[in-house]
């Protein structure tokens, strides 16, 4: 039986995102439903996958509002073992759950730091003075919000009843079209899909050292569809750019593109291809 290691506890989106992954697995497939593992943090989870302890990591990499999940980049870059297997995106409704009668009693409001962001501006409106607590995921203070009716929670709807908590508010996102997506992380290199994500550190900082990367995509007619930075940690102002592009590895077109990207580029790390798999449970 395979294992599938996600941010929890549960109730977490990560963990929907691994189920509609069981999902897949199972009607695509025709595997026997995955074990669903829960980690306390998004590195652990990556980590267990890495290390043999599941066969594959769901993880969250981008949200539209919230920009890119640090963690994942950096994890990723860090250990080479893993690769993208698929893509999913979830539609992302967030509630504010709490013991509190109204708005006005509550004091502090935890949640993941990527939930705080995607509802900046609803909070600043609603609760102003409430303090913002980062937690490691969107169902991390649940259990503890029967302790203080002054205590809210950043969470799923879902995790209402889970937790048994009322939901003071829904939805309190900023925009209605929140989505995060998540990636699935495994030991295979896959060389076929509809997009191939890789990354690299550029040799020298001189003028164009970025562009000679980007300008032999445009020559090869390789679309681009996102590029993210993220500091090496080494030493002021080096980064590590990651880079996700419309085309296939198996393509002789993509093969030439990386051939060329060696010559300009150093470290560079391919992560594999991957297509999207469609969220059937939401
Ligand atoms: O904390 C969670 O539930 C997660 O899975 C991470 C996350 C946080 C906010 C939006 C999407 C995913």
């Amino acid at each position: 039986m395979t294992s599938i290691a996600h941010l929890g506890p549960a109730g977490s989106y990560s963990e929907l995102a691994a189920t509609n992954y069981a999902h897949w697995l199972k009607t695509h497939r025709n595997e026997v439903p995955p074990t669903l593992k829960p980690y306390s943090t998004i590195s652990k989870a990556i980590q267990a996958a890495a290390a043999g302890e599941t066969d594959t990591a769901v993880v969250p990499i981008e949200n539209s509002i919230g920009g890119s999940v640090r963690d994942t980049l950096d994890m990723l870059w860090e250990l080479d073992s893993l690769k993208i297997q698929n893509n999913l995106v979830i539609p992302i409704h967030h509630a504010l759950l709490s013991q509190a009668t109204s708005l006005d009693l509550i004091k502090t409001v935890y949640s993941h730091p990527q939930a705080l962001t995607q509802c900046q501006k609803w909070l600043a409106t609603n609760v102003p003075n409430a303090l913002q607590i980062a937690t490691s995921s969107t169902t991390e203070a649940l259990p503890k919000l029967s302790e203080n009716k002054t205590f809210a929670a950043i969470s799923p709807l879902w995790a209402a009843k889970l937790y048994n908590i009322p939901t003071l508010a829904d939805p309190i996102n900023d925009t209605p079209d929140n989505a995060t997506r998540f990636w699935v992380l495994g030991q295979n290199l896959i060389n076929h899909g509809s997009h191939t994500s890789l990354a690299f550190r550029l040799p020298d900082n001189t003028p164009g050292a970025l562009l000679k990367p980007l300008q032999l995509f445009a020559t090869q007619g390789i679309n681009m569809s996102r590029i993210e930075s993220r500091p090496t940690k080494l030493a002021l102002g080096d980064y590590r750019f990651f880079i996700d592009i419309e085309a296939s590895l198996d393509d002789p077109n993509t093969q030439a593109a990386l051939q060329l990207l060696k010559n300009c580029t150093k470290s560079l790390k391919v992560f594999g291809s991957y297509k999207e798999i469609k969220a059937q449970i939401l």
